[in-house]
């Protein structure tokens, strides 16, 4: 036993020796690593690396990247893991689908590793994405890969929980963030420390850093450290020094891995264009989808209104397909589903917003739908790119266009984007628009929701920045509302502002001109017209202005539909509409503000009394306000001591003094009042008395009952053996008895009579004297028998 004892502590403190020594081993051997591979950085040849292996990396990711099939690198991962690993800033442009995530993803990693990040140093690496579902994509893509790490990540978004949040944020080493998100944060919480910055990354940088984001991204940079180093990648990469700037990169390395390539987009995608009319887009759509129910199809629509009726109208139609929808006014935990869904899923229909267009690598897509016209080439790019993905990928897209937008096949021609008109064929057309109405009339909601989709979309055409493309006049909004299934077309209110607007404009212009010639006539004393330069006009006149601003005078957010999701917002913001009309007044010179000190001494000059209120009669006379006279001998003093300014000390004194007087004139107040509702009650109640006397002058008097029915007659005597039975039951009550008899029982008229002290005769006599008349009117043998008969009774 002891021997056994003894062999297993020498055992255990074998393994305790064991435990200790490799660790001692492996941190010399991680160092060592570490040193060979930064070693390796400076010898990179992007067109030696076949495998990533050829990499110079740690083991850990190595193996992470395996785990996963990541064997080769892609294009973009060749040229840009290298010039990141050598600590260079960068800028990553390559096709939709091209592995760009592992090119940032797998930097950090190794920047961390070789810097033996641990917990304890807080924040080293920063991605920002502009959506929350791309942000999720990338802490996925990242768990995945950095599994044997050490370091610790955080998916930072909106709509979480932020107090979660919160409390751990010390401890991340590794953040993946949305903007908004991310700068709450910064601003909110004490434990968020990112001094220790190392790497920052933009993923979809140009959307990170065009207008929706401006203010939250330059709030962000300004808080991070000036020295750490900066990958942006993006399809449609930004070239803009403004940008740059702004991020103060320092001589960043741009690698574009497909510049020279034949086509911007995936070779693998095969797309083409079609030309409809607007009202025949809905039946398209829903034939395209009846004719593809065993493929994944994702479909871009131009908002969230729109993509909620097709939704749910094309689930009340019944496709033999399931339907997803994915938009910005969707709760977070609805996205996350719906996201996951649509991964998950092979024969689905999404309809989406542009809040899925970027970065999203949903699996196996086949076919990409551009229901709306994309806003310009780029977003095109990203639309198409969700299918076609990775190094197998194959897909299809398809993009509808009005005749009036059809002239975005030039500008996809001229960026590389091969694309072919093709055309419905009609045999494959079915046409709901019956189906749509008959739901509608029975579906007051699924109405409105027509109604806020045929809205939502009218405005986003006109929000759109390229005119010669989108003209929200150019449509015919009727057919497009019946194509809805809405007989009648909804009121389209803010183009009917802009309409209304647009009169007032050239009314004003009209005037103007007018105003001008004359004037010009005046002057020179003959016809010719006046030139049309507007700064030789008279700024005294309506003035017209034609800027950006007056965007602001349609109340896009005030309606009931506006709640388009951030992409949308972003386009309001750089909108260049038709000049509106807007009054100028003439400038007024600008007055010298007015200070409080200035006010008093103007009034101190004009010995104005501050303060004083004097009431005026009926007729106009002013009524004395005795509260205002001062009573104390003190401040009569004080009012004719005449010194300038106010000696705060004396003017105490003066205060409490008048203020004995207040609280006399307080109490003889209050006397006063108590004194008039004494009197009032006494006259109450002298009133109340009368009343309970019926009307007699005095209490004594008692009541004149002379109009009452006699009570001898109306109560049988049968009463008056009742209340003798209850007196002789309750003897002890027989006295509170009385006294309630008087007071609930009307008193008798011989009482009320007795009361006034008139004598009553006896009630006996009077019953003598009637049956003595009684028996006088009888004969002798009625009289016998009535005799009998009272025996009898009395017996
Ligand atoms: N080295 C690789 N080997 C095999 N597959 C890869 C490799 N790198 C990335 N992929 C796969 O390619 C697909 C697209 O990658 P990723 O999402 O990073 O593309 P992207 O360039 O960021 O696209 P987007 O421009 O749309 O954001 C993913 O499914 C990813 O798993």
């Amino acid at each position: 036993m002891t021997n056994e004892n003894n062999s297993e502590k020498r055992n255990s403190k074998k393994t305790k020796h064991k435990l200790f020594k490799p660790r001692k081993k492996k941190g010399v051997e991680e160092d060592s690593a570490i040193q060979y591979l930064q070693s390796q950085y400076d010898k990179i040849i992007p067109e030696d690396i076949k495998s990533f292996k050829d990499l110079p990396l740690s083991q850990k990711t190595l193996r992470g990247l395996k785990d996963n099939n990541y064997i080769a690198p892609t294009d973009i991962q060749r040229q840009a893991i290298g010039y990141a690993l050598q600590g260079k800033d960068i800028l990553g442009a390559a096709k939709t689908g091209s592995g760009k995530t592992l090119a940032f993803l797998i930097p950090i990693l190794e920047l961390l590793f070789c810097k033996k990040w641990t917990r304890l140093d807080g924040v080293g690496a920063i991605v920002i994405s502009p959506t929350r579902e791309l942000a999720y994509q990338i802490y996925e893509t990242l768990r995945k890969i950095g599994h044997f790490h050490d370091f610790s990540a955080g998916l930072i978004i909106g709509g979480q929980n932020l107090k979660f949040e919160k409390k751990r944020m010390d401890q991340i080493n590794i953040l993946i963030c949305s903007p908004g998100r991310l700068l709450q944060h910064m601003d909110e919480n004490p434990l968020f420390d990112c001094s220790n910055l190392q790497m920052l990354v933009l993923d979809e940088a140009d959307r990170c850093l065009d207008m929706g984001f401006e203010t939250a991204m330059n709030a962000i940079i300004e808080n991070l450290p000036p020295k750490r180093q900066t990958l942006l990648f993006s399809a449609t990469q930004t070239k803009s020094v403004k940008d740059l700037a702004r991020l103060s990169l320092s001589f960043p390395t741009y690698v574009a891995p497909h510049e020279q390539a034949d086509t911007v987009t995936p070779e693998s995608l095969q797309q083409s264009f079609i030309v409809c009319e607007i009202d025949e887009k809905l039946g398209i759509l829903w034939s395209f989808i009846k004719n593809h129910l065993k493929q994944k199809v994702l479909v871009f629509m131009a908002t969230c209104k729109q993509v909620k009726y097709t939704y749910e109208l094309f689930c009340k139609l019944r496709p033999g397909v399931s339907l997803l929808a994915l938009y910005g006014t969707l709760h977070q935990e609805k996205r996350e589903r719906i996201y996951q869904e649509f991964c998950r899923k092979s024969n689905v229909v999404l309809f989406a917003t542009d809040l899925a267009s970027r970065g999203l690598d949903f699996p196996r897509v086949n076919w990409v739908i551009q229901y709306d016209c994309p806003e310009n080439v780029e977003t095109y790019i990203h639309r198409a790119g969700r299918t076609a993905r990775g190094v197998f990928g194959k897909g299809e897209g398809l993009l509808m266009l009005l005749p009036t937008e059809e002239r975005i096949v030039e500008d996809l021609n001229n960026s590389k984007i091969p694309i072919n008109k093709i055309s419905v064929d009609p045999s494959k057309l079915m046409s709901p628009q019956r189906k749509i109405e008959a739901l509608l009339s029975d579906n007051t909601d699924l109405k409105q929701t027509a109604q806020r989709a045929f809205v939502s979309y009218l405005k986003s055409v006109f929000l759109m920045k390229n005119k010669d493309i989108f003209n929200v006049h150019c449509l015919d909004t009727d057919a497009y509302a019946k194509s809805l299934g809405l007989i009648i077309p909804p009121r389209i209110r803010f183009l009917q502002n802009i309409q209304k607007n647009k009169a007032l404009h050239d009314n004003l212009k009209q005037t103007e001109n007018a105003f001008m010639i004359e004037k010009l006539k005046t002057k020179t004393g003959n016809d010719t017209p006046a030139s049309d330069t507007e700064d030789k006009i008279d700024l005294g006149k309506p003035k017209v202005v034609s800027n950006k601003k007056e965007v602001h005078t349609f109340s896009f957010y005030n309606e009931a539909d506006s709640d388009e999701d951030d992409f949308l917002y972003v386009k309001k913001k750089d909108v260049d509409i038709e000049p509106v009309s807007i009054v100028d007044v003439k400038p007024s010179k600008k007055k010298k503000p007015i200070t409080k000190a200035a006010v008093a001494k103007k009034i101190l000059k004009k010995k104005i009394k501050v303060n004083t209120t004097i009431k005026f009669t009926d007729d106009g006379e002013a009524i004395d306000d005795e509260k205002k006279d001062v009573k104390s001998e003190l401040a009569k003093q004080f009012e004719n001591e005449d010194v300038g300014g106010i000696d705060i000390e004396k003017a105490k004194e003066v205060l409490q003094e008048e203020d004995k007087f207040d609280k006399m004139r307080f109490r003889e107040k209050v006397k006063a009042k108590h004194k008039e509702q004494k009197r009032k009650l006494k006259s109450k109640k002298k009133e109340d008395g009368e009343k309970d006397d019926f009307g007699s002058e005095t209490d004594s008097d008692g009541p004149d009952l002379s109009w009452l029915p006699d009570p001898d007659k109306v109560y049988e005597p049968k009463h008056d053996s009742d209340s003798k039975i209850l007196s002789s039951q309750s003897e002890d009550d027989s006295l509170s008895s009385a006294s309630e008899d008087e007071k609930y029982h009307r008193p008798t008229k011989r009482k009320l009579m007795e009361n006034k002290g008139i004598v009553q005769e006896s009630v006996i006599p009077r019953k003598l004297r009637k049956l003595e008349d009684i028996s006088a009117s009888l004969s002798v043998s009625e009289a016998e028998l009535l005799a009998m008969q009272l025996l009898k009774a009395k017996k």
